[in-house]
């Protein structure tokens, strides 16, 4: 059996979330018991909370929909780079462009330890050169530990926007903190929520043979 990272942040009360964002909430709408045979609960989540993965329409109105998302770019070979040494954005000069040569999904790890307890508004971006670059080598998904590949406060998501133009899919709030750099394969499938800007995404990588 090859090994499996778990890379998705735990779904919790206390998950860090954007801004101003409800928090997640799990409910419980019942519990075993006399003349209940089952425990059932219900959940709320922000989409953009957790290991997510962003839908085109987060980005442009006319964009696919969680649900109307092709999945191949979320499942297939990939390349975990490590850019822990990328102050504030990711920038052309801080990639390895040798080993994205042939990748069609990279990821990026920009913290030294995952941010599980706290919201962290100084997360590291990722230039839109860059973005556009891989998108000229043939990336079709760009995944990030950072809550997002842009910075928190931008109003133009310059990132975003040539994610759209390379026609890419984006993966955000991976946890990378225990996978060596190196080619594995990714699964982390979005939800099929119908008119979802985003969905959770259970993100795993697996050690090729
Ligand atoms: N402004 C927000 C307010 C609430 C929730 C998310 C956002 C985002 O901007 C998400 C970010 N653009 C992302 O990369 O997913
Ligand atoms: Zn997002
Ligand atoms: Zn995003």
């Amino acid at each position: 059996m090859s090994r499996i990272w778990d890379i998705s942040q735990p779904l919790h009360a206390a998950v860090p979330v954007w801004p101003g964002e409800p928090v997640f909430a799990l409910h419980s709408h019942a519990v075993i018991g006399d003349g209940c045979p089952v425990n059932v609960g219900g959940m709320f989540t922000p989409l953009h909370a957790g290991t997510h993965g962003d839908a085109p329409l987060h980005y442009a109105n006319d964009g696919a929909s969680s649900a109307d998302c092709e999945l191949d770019a979320y499942i297939g070979p990939c390349v975990l780079l490590d850019v822990r040494h990328a102050r504030g954005r990711v920038e052309i000069s801080d990639i390895d462009w040798a080993a994205v040569e042939g990748a069609e999904r990279v990821l990026l790890r920009t913290y030294e330890q995952f941010p599980h307890e706290q919201w962290d508004s100084d997360f590291t971006a990722i230039a839109n050169d860059v973005i556009a670059r891989l998108g000229s080598m043939g990336v079709r998904l760009i995944g990030t530990d950072a809550a997002s590949l842009d910075p928190e406060q931008s109003k133009t998501l310059d990132a975003h926007q040539a994610v759209k133009a390379a026609d890419m899919r984006i993966l955000e709030g991976l946890v990378l903190d225990d996978v060596p750099p190196g080619r594995y394969e990714l699964v982390a499938l979005p939800l099929r929520i119908v008119g979802a800007d985003a969905s959770p995404v259970r993100a795993i990588l697996r050690e090729i043979a």
